[in-house]
């Protein structure tokens, strides 16, 4: 699919350190569990591991960012250059996302990125913020995510970027855009993935309460597609993912493109803005009291 300049070019300059990082953890092959036939060598980085079977065209990524894959910098980065890498890749056709921390999908932005920390370093976080959610709402790729986990607020949003969701049916993996609950706000293009979703009404109370919905009620509001038993969400995802690879690439694509351009060009047109906007707002002295006062919270709780 045709990435806009931007992303292209951001994608590009993110990819820079791939070919400097050969020999890292980023970028390192190793034999896949179990041996496996030829194409079937994981590769990936410290907090992305991606088991790719050339054979069917379809890798798994697992978000490998304990405990709870909050969404660090570095793991944003490498979530970037591990897709950037399998859409390169012409053997493959889709991508299940899936966590490899035991309870959580992912549990959002790393309050420790932006609690703190001075506006350069949030500017420059907010910015892999938005690459990711571009580089994943607007993949060429059919990507399912397998939520095996809490999924609260950015990990939503990853999860609503890709092309379908199946979660586990526990009822302690809620998923949800609960900003409002940490005293701050989705932006634009986080209320729009929503919308989109789980269409206007739904998006505007489940925003202002900061729901987090259990499976049931997930699947009622269509934030997710398919609830399973546990042990059941990954053979789920790879039976979703292969109903979506019966449909020729580039028709789906073009059409995926179609329903996605629109959403995706808005924050495109007003990047820079939008990242002064989220400096402006997290940097505030009040925000800033309030994010410091959940971590606590968080690290008063014991899961
Ligand atoms: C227009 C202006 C825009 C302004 C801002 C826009 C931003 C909008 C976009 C995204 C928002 C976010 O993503 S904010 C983050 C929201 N995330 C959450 O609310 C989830 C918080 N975490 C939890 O609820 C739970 O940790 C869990 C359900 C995910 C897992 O529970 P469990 O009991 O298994 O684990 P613990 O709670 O004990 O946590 C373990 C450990 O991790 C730390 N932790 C948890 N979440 C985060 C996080 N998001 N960032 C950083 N650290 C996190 C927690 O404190 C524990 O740490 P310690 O082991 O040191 O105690």
């Amino acid at each position: 699919m045709a990435l806009a300049s931007g992303v292209r070019f951001a994608a590009r300059a993110l990819l820079r350190p791939w070919a400097l990082l050969r020999g890292t953890t980023l970028g390192r092959t190793e034999p896949a569990a179990g041996g496996g036939g030829d194409g079937a060598r994981r590769f990936g980085s410290q907090r992305v591991l991606v088991e790719p079977d050339a054979a069917s065209g379809v890798a798994v990524m697992k978000l490998r960012n304990p405990p709870v894959n909050a969404l660090s910098l570095e793991l944003l980065t490498e979530l970037v250059i591990s897709l950037e890498k399998l859409e390169n890749d012409k053997t493959f056709r889709g991508v299940i996302l899936t966590s490899d921390c035991p309870r959580v999908f992912c549990a959002g932005l790393d309050l420790t990125e932006i609690c703190g920390r001075n506006p350069a370093h949030c500017a420059e976080y907010w910015k892999a913020m938005q690459e990711l959610w571009l580089r994943t709402y607007l993949s060429s790729l059919v990507l399912v995510a397998a939520i095996n986990g809490a999924c609260p607020a950015g990990g939503c949003i990853i999860a609503l970027s890709c092309d379908c969701r199946v979660l586990a049916d526990n009822p302690k993996y809620r998923i949800g855009l609960n900003e409002t609950l940490l005293g701050i706000i989705a932006p634009f293009w986080l209320k729009d993935t929503y919308v989109n979703t789980i269409g206007h009404r739904a998006s505007e109370q489940a925003l202002q309460l900061g729901s987090l919905f259990p499976p049931a009620e997930a699947l009622q509001v269509g934030l997710v597609d398919q609830v399973v038993p546990e042990d059941q969400v990954q053979s789920t995802a790879l039976s979703e993912m292969a109903r979506w690879l019966a449909v020729p690439d580039h028709a789906r694509q073009l059409t995926k493109n179609m329903m996605r351009k629109a959403t995706a060009d808005r924050l495109l047109r007003q990047r820079d803005a939008d990242t002064q906007n989220f400096v402006s707002f997290v940097c505030r002295d009040s925000i800033q009291k309030s994010l410091q006062a959940y971590l606590e919270k968080l690290r008063q709780r014991k899961g």
